[in-house]
């Protein structure tokens, strides 16, 4: 596999509330390759938000590593970590309430350039105007404010404003689905275009597998703040280990009705994060649960490692070796 960018080990994050703590992100472990796409999916709740925010330390972790380039960055001092946060964007899902409406389009664009002391003031407006380019849109558009914009527009713009201080790494966040499908597609293909030419590795947020699955090389599923499994997306596609990645792919609307798909239906409702199950988080609905995944909580996996898998009784059910991390 090629060489890791981000190397999250034992990641947890807990929030201390009113009515208890929140077990948003508990024990998780995996890498994301550089130059790659890694798609984030599962339910909403689950914590991808908070996974993606952590990785950026714009959510301080509670506990675990996040190793970005070799430096781990969890207890990085912040003259450092802003540094490093040049190289680590974020791009978000409704960029209207991101994008300040009162600043031009090119001020918006420019707006990390100039926190970072980027370049002169003509520099800055040239790269500007490179970018909108990049991105499909003009180089006039840059004295419109966001509103007089569509919502692909605005992604689009949202993305320019990610790449203007050429970053390594970009979390997009569930950044195309509040767009159509024929315009969530053009903004997938310009993803995986500037992926392309600017070797950029990525996290891409999302609620459902088929976004995922034409997107990214690796997806992650994520269950109340574990990790289920991880692995190459084509096999956590056609082969997936764990029942509830079973389940998410269950829930992909097939283009042929006939097609024969052996369908996994999730019961019930995610538990509360201020109480997760003991032993396997998913067992209170699985379809295989039995006695024992009430017991142990399966334990951390890193890669590479070769304990017991992540659901006991992966092997049994389907006949795999090893586990839910794919290697
Ligand atoms: N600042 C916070 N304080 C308390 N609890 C929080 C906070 N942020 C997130 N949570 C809780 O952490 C859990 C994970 O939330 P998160 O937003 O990361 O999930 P998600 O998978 O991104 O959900 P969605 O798909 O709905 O965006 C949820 O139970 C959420 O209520």
């Amino acid at each position: 596999m090629t060489e890791a960018l981000l190397q999250i080990r034992n990641l947890t994050k807990r929030f201390a509330t009113g009515a208890g703590t929140v077990h948003a992100l508990e024990d998780v472990s995996f890498d994301i390759p550089r130059g790659s796409i890694t798609g984030l999916v599962g339910e909403s709740g689950s914590g991808k938000t908070t996974l993606g925010r952590a990785l950026l330390r714009l959510v301080e972790p509670t506990s675990g590593q996040i190793r970005f380039d070799g430096t781990d960055i969890v207890d990085l001092p912040a003259d450092q970590m802003r540094d490093m946060r040049r190289r680590m964007q974020i791009i978000f899902q409704d960029p209207m309430s991101s994008l300040n409406p009162r600043l031009k389009v090119g001020d918006l664009i420019a707006e990390g350039l100039h926190a970072f002391g980027i370049g002169t003031r003509t520099e800055r407006r040239d790269r500007v105007a490179v970018l909108l380019e990049e991105v499909g849109l003009s180089a006039d558009h840059m004295s419109r404010y966001p509103h007089a914009f569509s919502g692909g527009q605005r992604q689009r713009i949202g993305i320019a404003r990610a790449l203007a201080v050429e970053p390594d790494f970009i979390v997009a966040d569930e950044s195309v689905s509040a767009l159509d499908v024929s315009i969530q597609a053009q903004v997938l293909n310009l993803l995986l275009d500037l992926r392309a030419k600017r070797n950029l590795t990525m996290l891409f947020i999302a609620h459902d597998l088929s976004v995922v699955n034409y997107l990214c090389d690796q997806v992650a599923v994520l269950y109340l703040g574990r990790l289920m499994e991880v692995g190459p997306a084509r096999q956590v596609d056609q082969a997936p280990a764990h029942p509830y990645t079973r389940a998410l792919n269950s829930a992909i609307p097939q283009p042929d009705p006939r097609a024969v798909r052996n369908r996994t239906l999730l019961q019930g409702d995610i538990p509360s994060p201020l109480a997760p199950p003991t032993g396997c988080v998913f067992r209170t609905r699985c379809p295989h649960v039995i006695t024992a995944c009430g017991q142990d909580r399966p334990g951390p996996r890193r890669v590479g490692d070769d304990h017991d898998s992540y659901c006991i009784r992966t092997e049994e059910l389907y006949g795999h070796q090893g586990g839910h991390i794919h290697s």
